[in-house]
């Protein structure tokens, strides 16, 4: 697979305190990364210094560029979402598509065209007259008609409804991803993301926790719904979390056995989102 981004070291501290750590991490040609942590994990900053925003220690490759040196170059072939919803309200839908085709080499007028034609939106209005959901799909095609190979999106859904959030995520599914193109996604709805992701990294106090294949991660832990009879022997084996829920006790086990666990409950495949919450509290233990 071809690297697309590697972070080497990255370090970032604002006056004395330090907000990302020596993050490593690499991104191939048709990976689908969730950076995944709790608010002033470093998210945001990890993807500024990738989009070359900010100055920073150690190395970052994006398509071979250096992100603080060839923003410029690098620019032609990423796109930035931090937020679907929010467009400049004053311009007509046909000036942002005359704005985008001014401003990128990439961009593709007639794909964003056929995508709109698919919509209830119109060329001639303002964008202040576009509902939240409308302006989401103005902005998906804007940016999805960009031949880019880089997707970075920061909280890209925040505020929309349930139905806008899984919209954008089949779009950019389908009209977005390739396997020669990237995306790194930041969100706090993580059960809405697990689907489409290939790889994910935790990130806490500018540290990651941990970061791998999605199907690696769900095949090193196990969730157990345990009965109350159980319970004690269960808590024996240190579960990561328990979770008591009508009569039974949800737990999460990091690289047990199967013959230690089926006597003592039902097993199942844990979420990411279980997942997360159980390496949250293991790092807090
Ligand atoms: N310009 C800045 N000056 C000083 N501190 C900053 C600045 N930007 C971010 N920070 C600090 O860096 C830390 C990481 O912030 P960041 O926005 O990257 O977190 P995040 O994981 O994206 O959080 P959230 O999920 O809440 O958006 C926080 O402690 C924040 O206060």
């Amino acid at each position: 697979m071809t690297k697309l981004i590697s972070l080497s070291g990255l370090t970032k501290s604002y006056k004395n305190k330090q907000v990302l750590s020596d993050i490593n991490l690499t991104v191939q040609a048709g990976q689908i990364l969730g950076l995944v942590g709790p608010n002033g994990a470093g998210k945001t900053t990890c993807l500024q210094a990738i989009l070359g925003l900010i100055d920073f220690d150690g190395r970052l490759d994006v398509l071979g560029y250096n992100p603080k040196k060839q923003r410029r170059d690098m620019l032609e072939d990423v796109a930035y979402i931090a937020d679907v919803a929010v467009l400049p309200k004053w311009l007509k839908v046909e000036q942002a598509l005359t704005y985008m085709a001014g401003i990128h080499k990439n961009f593709n007028r007639k794909k964003a065209e056929s995508f709109l034609a698919k919509t209830n939106i119109e060329h001639k209005v303002k964008i202040k007259t576009l509902s939240k959901g409308m302006v989401t799909q103005l902005h998906l095609a804007l940016i999805l008609a960009i031949d880019a190979k880089v997707l970075i999106l920061d909280e890209p859904t925040l505020g929309l409804d349930l139905l806008t959030r899984r919209q954008f995520y089949r779009h950019l599914l389908e009209d977005f991803y390739q396997e020669d193109k990237c995306i790194i996604v930041t969100t706090h709805q993580i059960e809405e993301v697990e689907h489409i992701l290939t790889d994910v990294a935790f990130i806490r106090d500018g540290k990651i926790l941990m970061s791998a294949d999605v199907d690696d991660i769900r095949s090193r832990y196990q969730l157990l719904a345990v009965p109350d009879k159980h319970l004690e022997q269960a808590k024996t084996l240190k579960p990561l979390f328990a979770n008591p829920l009508m009569g039974l006790t949800s737990m999460l086990f990091e690289h047990k056995k199967k013959d230690e666990l089926t006597p003592l409950g039902n097993i199942t495949t844990p979420s990411l989102a279980d997942i997360f919450v159980g390496v949250m509290n293991k790092e807090a233990c």
